[in-house]
């Protein structure tokens, strides 16, 4: 089942979802509003989708505290919520082929990759939180001989989840996998554009087991739904990843709200520094390409920004030039594709405006810099990009990598650190001391050596700066943004010696 005929059979077959999903349940917005999502990469329309707004919010609210806090999840024996989550991970792993088809035609993203990566990514997260649920303990503190102190995590409660359109299906794990084990109950509003996968996941967790109002999924646009899910007075908490822009809001909409706790992961505008005594070039450009391409860019850990050394940049260049014809765009249906479209129409008109920037700004151009047919744009390479320029500043999430010279390592900590964002960095050295000195030296959540990539679920990501606020996806810190710490004291003294 490899071949692009194979892929293209099961998307004529494939019956997408159209309604939203709360309790358990297919559910039509109050409204009878619908809107469209179409395959960015041919427009052709998939699915008339349900578009919710602020009552149909209401009510995914009413029906996620009633399961909240009739403890149907989070009473549960640790073990058979442990059970439940991973029949829905081995769930997903059946349909592995379909969601990937669906993944890739709702985003535009390469079927391959959906193969390689985000599926199985997800599946390995949904297993990796599943299983800390009986193996994370509570702690005592020292409070000494006249009494114990128990220090208990307890699930926060509601909890909204607001998603992006770059990697659906993975940062919908990146927030359930976490929240789900924590015992809460969760009402998801995946991005507009790529709302398919999240309700075939809630679909197969009902089916998994996962009981009616633990997990909602709320379709419609920001304003209609997100707004709602952040302002909501009976939502303990949203855990975002978006843009920067948006992240901010939420911050607003606790403040004028409940005080909810808020976890933002945001936008990156991430640097790659290639040090004097990096060794092999020819595999440091295989890094640098996949850092800056990977995902046609759309990827808020991309790291978009080479700085290069002078006295190595021509040779990396040069690296760099011989490997790029590799990045092979095309059909995301194609196996053979590892750049498919960019997610729509608005989006390419962004990363358009940065290529017209540079032409602008009289930018060298070594590769690419044209847009294909459809929303596709060539793997583009911008050199002698300065500090100021806002190619170098801002995000443009799109196949764009800009290179900036520098002559010492304290300016290279500089330039690396020199943008509002600080969420992921990449360090190439022979010379681990100098990696690790940078490594430390610059202002982000993830940083690699010798190396493009962000661990896997045992790890930490987030963001320093205003890449990030709050807390931290993936890993048992992850944890953290889904409880409440307890404290409970309890009297050990001996009755003649009066209470605490
Ligand atoms: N740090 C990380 O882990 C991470 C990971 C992936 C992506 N990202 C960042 O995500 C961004 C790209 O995603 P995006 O373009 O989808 O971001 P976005 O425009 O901020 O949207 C993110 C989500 O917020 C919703 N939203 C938009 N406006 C809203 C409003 N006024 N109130 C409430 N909700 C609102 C969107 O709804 P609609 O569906 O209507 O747009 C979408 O579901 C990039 O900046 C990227 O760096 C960060």
């Amino acid at each position: 089942m490899n071949s692009i005929s194979d892929h293209a059979a099961l998307a004529r077959s494939m019956i997408f979802p159209h309604h939203s999903w709360i309790d358990g349940e297919d559910y039509s917005a109050l409204s009878g509003a619908t809107f469209d999502t179409t395959n960015p990469a041919t427009g052709e329309l998939l699915s008339r989708i349900t578009a919710c707004d602020n009552r149909d919010v209401d009510y995914a609210v009413s029906k996620a505290r009633a399961a909240f806090d009739d403890g149907r999840w989070r009473l549960l024996a640790p073990a058979e919520r442990k059970t439940i989550l991973l029949r829905l991970a081995s769930l997903l792993e059946d349909n592995s082929h379909p969601l990937a088809v669906m993944e890739s035609l709702d985003s535009g993203k390469p079927v391959g990759e959906c193969l390689a990566v985000d599926i199985p990514e997800t599946i390995h997260i949904l297993r990796w939180h599943a299983e800390t649920i009986d193996k994370l303990y509570d702690q005592t503190a020292p409070a000494g001989n006249q009494a114990m102190a128990m220090i208990i995590r307890e699930p926060v409660g509601v909890v909204g989840c607001v998603l992006p359109w770059n990697f659906p299906l993975l940062m919908l794990a990146w927030k359930i996998g976490p929240a789900l084990a924590a015992g809460c109950s969760v009402i998801v509003k995946p991005a507009e554009q790529t709302s398919l996968t999240a309700l075939r996941v809630a679909q197969l967790a009902t089916e998994a087991g996962v009981p009616a109002g633990i997990l909602n999924i709320v379709t419609g646009t920001g304003r209609e739904v997100g707004e709602p899910i952040g302002l909501h007075p009976d939502i303990d908490m949203v855990s975002f990843t978006g843009s920067t822009a948006t992240g901010r809001r939420f911050l607003r909409y606790a403040a004028d709200s409940n005080l909810k706790r808020v976890v933002l992961e945001c936008g990156g505008k991430n640097p790659a520094v290639v040090l004097e005594d990096a060794e092999d070039l020819d595999k440091v450009a295989g890094h640098i390409l996949n850092g800056a391409l990977w995902n046609m860019g759309e990827n808020c850990s991309a790291t978009s920004r080479l700085l290069v050394h002078s006295g190595v940049k021509d040779k990396l260049l040069a690296a760099i030039a011989a490997q790029i014809g590799e990045w092979k765009m095309g059909d995301p249906l194609d196996p053979a594709s590892r750049l498919g479209a960019l997610i729509g129409k608005a989006h390419f008109d962004k990363v358009n405006s940065y290529l017209a920037l540079a032409r602008a700004e009289n930018l060298t151009i070594l590769h690419g810099g044209d847009s294909e047919q459809g929303v596709c744009i060539q793997p583009t390479i911008i050199d002698g990009v300065s500090r100021d320029s806002a190619i170098f500043q801002e995000e443009i999430f799109g196949p764009v990598l800009t290179v900036t010279p520098f002559e010492s390592i304290a300016e290279a900590i500089t330039l690396a650190n020199d943008t509002p964002y600080g969420l992921a960095a990449a360090v190439y050295s022979g010379n681990l001391r100098n990696a690790l000195n940078v490594a430390k030296a610059i202002r982000a959540g993830t940083v690699t050596v010798n190396c493009f990539g962000e661990g896997d679920a045992s790890t930490p990501f987030g963001g320093y700066k205003q890449s990030g606020f709050g807390g931290r996806d993936k890993s048992v810190f992850a944890h953290d943004q889904y409880t409440e710490l307890k404290t409970i004291w309890i009297d050990l003294s001996a009755p003649d010696e009066g209470a605490l």
